[in-house]
This record gives structure tokens, sequence and C-alpha cells, in this order.
């Protein structure tokens, strides 16, 4: 056992995509136990992809992927779930036919004895627990990203996937995620990678940053060097 010294996330020459077609090209990224990585990129550059590789919701082509020091290269999904991976996707994905409560109960584990309970996830967002009674379907896009979250969070996980949570929010409710998340991270033990057009919120979360241009890591580094206007567009590209 290498101890402390271990990655919790290694990507090593990660090719992959949808069937044939290759998406994400290359991917060489290691994140420490409780690291946070924002990921910036213009649109279709292949963030999303890159998550979707993590958690086995896309296809491998080449690399490979150890997370706690497991291969889990081949694993289906519901086993990296179980080895601690987090994912909230960008469409949020929660039961629009069920209630707040039963959101979150049937995302819990069973006897997991794990960090998160209901409670936890509704003191981290009061407006959860006043929602609580109420279906998904009955939530503004706000308490529905909330919801992601938290229940993404019930899994226990060690390292959460963000997809641009803040997509389509009022400012004022990306404040309060961001506070949220923020808050998260400043607990210590999670790590996060957070997928973001939002740039300001990205840079401010993470110390670190990879820039992706069409599936392949153009930047690495602290994400200060980003806060420069020509450094951002240098590396994003004329879109942004
Ligand atoms: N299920 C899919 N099947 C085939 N191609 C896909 C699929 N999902 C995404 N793609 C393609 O993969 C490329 C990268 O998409 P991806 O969503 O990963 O980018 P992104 O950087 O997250 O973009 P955005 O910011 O718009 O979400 C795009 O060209 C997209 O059309």
């Amino acid at each position: 056992m290498t101890g402390a010294a271990e990655p919790l996330l290694a990507l090593q020459g990660v090719t992959g995509g949808y069937g044939e077609t290759v998406v994400v090209e290359g991917i060489d990224l290691a994140l420490a136990p409780g690291e946070s990585l924002a990921v910036l990129g213009r649109n279709g550059t292949g963030k999303t992809s890159l998550l979707r590789l993590v958690m086995g919701l896309a296809d491998l082509h080449r690399g490979g992927i150890s997370f706690a020091g497991d291969d889990i290269s081949r694993r289906p999904v519901h086993a990296r779930n179980r080895a601690g991976l987090g994912f909230v996707p960008q469409e949020r994905e929660i039961f629009a036919s069920l209630t707040v409560q039963e959101n979150l109960a049937v995302a819990g584990r069973v006897g997991s004895g794990g960090d998160w309970s209901a409670d936890r996830v509704y003191a981290m967002f009061p407006r959860l627990a006043e929602r609580r009674a109420n279906r998904g379907n009955q939530l503004s896009g706000g308490e529905q990203q909330m919801l992601a979250i938290g229940r993404a969070l019930m899994g226990d996980p060690r390292l959460l996937l963000l997809d641009e949570p803040s997509e389509g929010l009022a400012p004022v409710i990306v404040e309060e995620l961001e506070r949220a998340i923020g808050a998260l991270r400043d607990e210590g033990g999670l790590a996060v990678i957070l997928v973001e057009q939002h740039t300001r919120f990205a840079l401010d979360f993470a110390p670190r940053a990879i820039v992706l241009d069409r599936g392949r890591i153009v930047f690495d580094g602290e994400s200060g060097a980003l806060r420069d206007p020509e450094v951002l567009q240098r590396h994003m590209g004329l879109a942004q």
C-alpha cells in the first residue's frame, strides 16, 4: 500500500466516446482524496463525456481508470456508485412522481451506516426541508438541483461529479448552491469534480482547473492562472 500518496481517482490515457465515435482523447488525470477540480471548456468539448466515462456511462476505448486503488475501467455503473462515486447529471434525473423525502430515501444505502442522512441534506439545503412532502415535478429548477445533489450525497460518495449545476438557475439560487458546495469542500474528505460553463463559479470553487478542447486537456493547473481573461481565452478559444 502506498497510503496517503495514492490518488483517489486516476485516469491514464483515457480515450472514449459513444460507440465508435471518439469524444475524449488521451486523458491523463490524477485527483487526490478530498481534492476539488473544475473542468472548463467550450460547448461540446467533451466535459460531460469525461464524467460519463468515469461513471461507466460512455464507452471506454483505450486507457484505464482506477478509483481508490482499484481498476474500475470495466465495472458497471452501480459498482462504481458502490465504490464511492456519486454523479449529478446535467439533466438532474430526479423522480418526478416521488416526494423529496422519497427521492432521498431511495438513494440512501440501506444499513450503510454512512455519513449522509436526509436530515443532513436538509440542513445543507433548508429549502428542501420545506419541500419535503412535495413531488419532484412540483419543484423549481433550483430545488431540483439541490435534490439531485442530495440524492448523490445519500450514497456516501468519496468523489462527487457535478455536471453544470448552475445551468438555467437564477443568480440568487446559484449563490445558494455555491455556498452549499463550498461548505462541502471545506468540510474536507469529499473530492469534487465540477463541470461548469459559469467560469467564475468554477474558478472560485476549485483551486485546480483543467480546460478541455476537442476532447483533450489543454490546461491543467492552478485556477488562479485562468482568472486572467487573456489566458482563459487562449485556452478556451474564441467562444468564451
Ligand atoms: N450520447 C451521445 N452519442 C453520441 N454523441 C454524443 C453523445 N453525447 C454527446 N455526444 C457528442 O460528444 C461531444 C461532446 O459532448 P459533451 O456533452 O461531452 O460536451 P460538453 O463539453 O459537456 O458540452 P456541453 O457544455 O454542451 O454540455 C459532442 O460532439 C456531442 O455531440
